[in-house]
């Protein structure tokens, strides 16, 4: 594994895929910074209540951006949304973004803020962001180096406590049981020594005609 490049002082590589998949043809430090910028927008928007002119311009604004990229439009195999591995989320905008702390192969401890955007209400995160997360994480433990690729078949989430918006939480995800082509996948969220969420996730390894 490379250096560590997590500037909130995470122990290793942001994304514990960079030293199975770099795909270097699809590292585009440009775009990992839009995605960025679209990610402040996501946040900002949905927190913000503008007066209706700033609105309105806002919109022609983002609209004008939209139209800019909209000729650049490509394939999945060309896209690189998603495969930016030195950057925080990948610049795949919808997941929240976790500073990994520790994974050995097995394990994985992270740390995670859900900002603004990822409000359900009364200051909780969404239900399905907390599933969003744990997806993603069990799913990176699953997809480890050296393993197989495999996809999720079933992921059982269990909303313990209330999960607070704008504070930084613990995460974590290790291998249960390998059966055969069977992976099973433990999650945790924790605030402080709370437990707020917890997963478990059947993931199955994928033969050759699948990939
Ligand atoms: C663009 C950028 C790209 C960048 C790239 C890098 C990204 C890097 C990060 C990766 C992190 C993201 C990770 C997200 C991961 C997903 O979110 S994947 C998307 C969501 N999941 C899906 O779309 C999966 C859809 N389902 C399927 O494709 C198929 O059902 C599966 C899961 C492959 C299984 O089908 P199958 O291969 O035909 O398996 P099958 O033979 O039926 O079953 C095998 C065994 O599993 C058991 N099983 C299967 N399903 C179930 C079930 N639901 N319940 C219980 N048992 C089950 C069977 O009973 C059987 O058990 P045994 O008889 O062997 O004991």
């Amino acid at each position: 594994m490379t250096a560590p490049l997590d500037p909130r002082g995470g122990g290793v590589d942001l994304n514990i895929w960079l030293g199975r998949d770099a795909e270097t043809d699809h590292d585009d430090p440009a775009f990992a910074r839009l995605a960025g910028a679209l990610v402040r927008v996501q946040e900002v928007v949905s927190g913000a209540r503008p007066p209706p002119g700033l609105s309105t311009e806002a919109a022609t604004t983002l609209g004008r951006v939209a139209d800019q990229l909209e000729p650049y439009d490509v394939d999945e195999a060309a896209q690189v949304a998603g495969r930016q591995f030195r950057h925080f989320s990948r610049g795949q905008t919808l997941l929240p973004a976790v500073a990994v702390d520790t994974y050995d192969g097995q394990r994985v401890d992270g740390r995670v803020t859900f900002g603004r955007f990822y409000l359900g209400s009364n200051g909780a995160v969404h239900g399905g962001a907390i599933s969003l997360l744990f997806d993603d994480l069990l799913g990176q433990v699953a997809n480890g180096p050296d393993a197989p690729r495999a996809r999720t078949a079933y992921l059982h989430v269990n909303f313990h406590r209330i999960t607070p918006i704008g504070v930084e939480l613990s995460c974590h995800a290790g291998i249960r049981t390998v059966e055969g082509r069977k992976v099973h996948i433990d999650g945790e969220l924790c605030h402080g020594e709370e437990v707020v969420a917890s997963a478990e996730g059947l993931f199955v390894r994928l033969e050759a005609h699948q990939l």
